[in-house]
């Protein structure tokens, strides 16, 4: 079954269209990431879903709900990490997390939850004098004090410095291995190609391709390139003839070879038989930051700066 459907979601801000015709489905137990260049309308997507924004036009299921007319049922099972989570500055962190869990009807262990989330230690620390990282991570510990069937995740670790985004990874797979379906909006390609089941890239209000990370990256029709050292002499011309070999380049000794497709393993192929050893072999592998650019002709943002977990 679907977790949610999307269908032809339209909303406009005045004049500007800021969804057109957005339609997709996330199913159940996947993690179902969005990407899209600034303003491109995730935001008002993920939302939209949440019942936090009402459509012009469209339709949206969750789990069989709608969530405007079904707000109570969504918010039951619907849990969202919003973008800017805003909390009275003297709150505590446990007094946060009980006071969440009182909303549902089955919460979650909220103890466990803020000792999974590294911020037992902050317990007493009050809203205002956590550091980026930390308030990141408690909004990602109410997303999911609910005990949600679906989360939506908006900029998930936005703010956080490597080592805590490879925790906050590590604990995404771990709830969605517990059967939480997952909505993970990230400016990160890294974070979207290493984490999501498939993903929707939006650009301009609208779907431009949903597929899974590998299938974006074979679309992207940039080639890929090879480039090692060989000790014996090699006929260029073995490489020019190889099928989806592009170019083949020359000089001092280091050789670089362009091709898409199955060229890599025509290339390995063709060594071998001439009997030459590759040394420092390097392939340039595609990636969804080129696929990114193929499907909105614009580089991805990777410019949001990170700031120190001040543990
Ligand atoms: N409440 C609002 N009133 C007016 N315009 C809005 C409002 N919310 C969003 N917009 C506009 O709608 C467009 C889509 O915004 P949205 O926040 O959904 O995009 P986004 O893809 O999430 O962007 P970002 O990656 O920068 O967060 C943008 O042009 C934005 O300026």
């Amino acid at each position: 079954m679907d977790a949610i459907e999307v269908r032809n979601l339209h909303k406009r801000y005045g004049k500007h269209v800021a969804v057109d015709e957005v339609s997709f489905t996330v199913e159940e137990g996947e993690i179902f990431g969005i990407i899209g260049p600034n303003g491109a309308g995730k935001t008002t997507t993920v939302e939209s879903i949440a019942g936090l924004r009402t459509p012009d036009s469209g339709s949206i299921s969750v789990l069989g709900f709608n969530p405007v007319k079904d707000r109570a049922e969504v918010r039951e099972r619907l849990g969202v990490q919003l973008q800017e989570s805003s909390f009275p500055d003297a709150i505590k962190v446990s007094e946060a997390l009980e006071l969440y869990s009182s909303f549902y009807q089955n919460p979650a262990d909220w103890r466990e939850l803020m000792d999974l989330l590294g911020l037992t230690e902050k317990r007493h620390t009050r809203y205002k004098a956590l550091s980026g990282g930390q308030k990141q991570r408690l909004s990602i510990a109410l997303a999911l004090v609910g005990t949600p069937k679906i989360a939506i995740l908006d900029e998930l670790t936005t703010g956080l410095d490597p080592q805590a985004r490879r925790d906050t990874w590590s604990l995404i797979e771990r709830v969605r291995d517990a059967g939480v379906t997952i909505i993970l909006v990230t400016h990160f390609m890294d974070e979207a190609e290493r984490l999501s089941d498939r993903i929707a890239v939006i650009d301009g209000g609208r779907v431009a391709a949903v597929d899974t990370p590998a299938g974006l990256i074979a679309r992207s029709s940039a080639s890929q390139q090879v480039r090692f050292r060989l000790r014996q002499p090699l006929d260029k011309s073995i490489l020019t003839d190889l099928p989806d070999v592009t170019s083949v380049d020359m000089s001092d000794g280091r050789w670089t070879v362009t091709g898409n497709g199955q060229f890599l393993t025509s290339v390995a192929g063709a060594l071998a038989r001439a009997q030459v050893v590759a040394e420092d072999l390097r392939v340039d592998q595609r990636n969804l930051d080129d696929a990114f650019v193929a499907l909105t002709g614009r580089a991805p943002d990777s410019s949001i700066p990170f700031e120190r977990k001040v543990d």
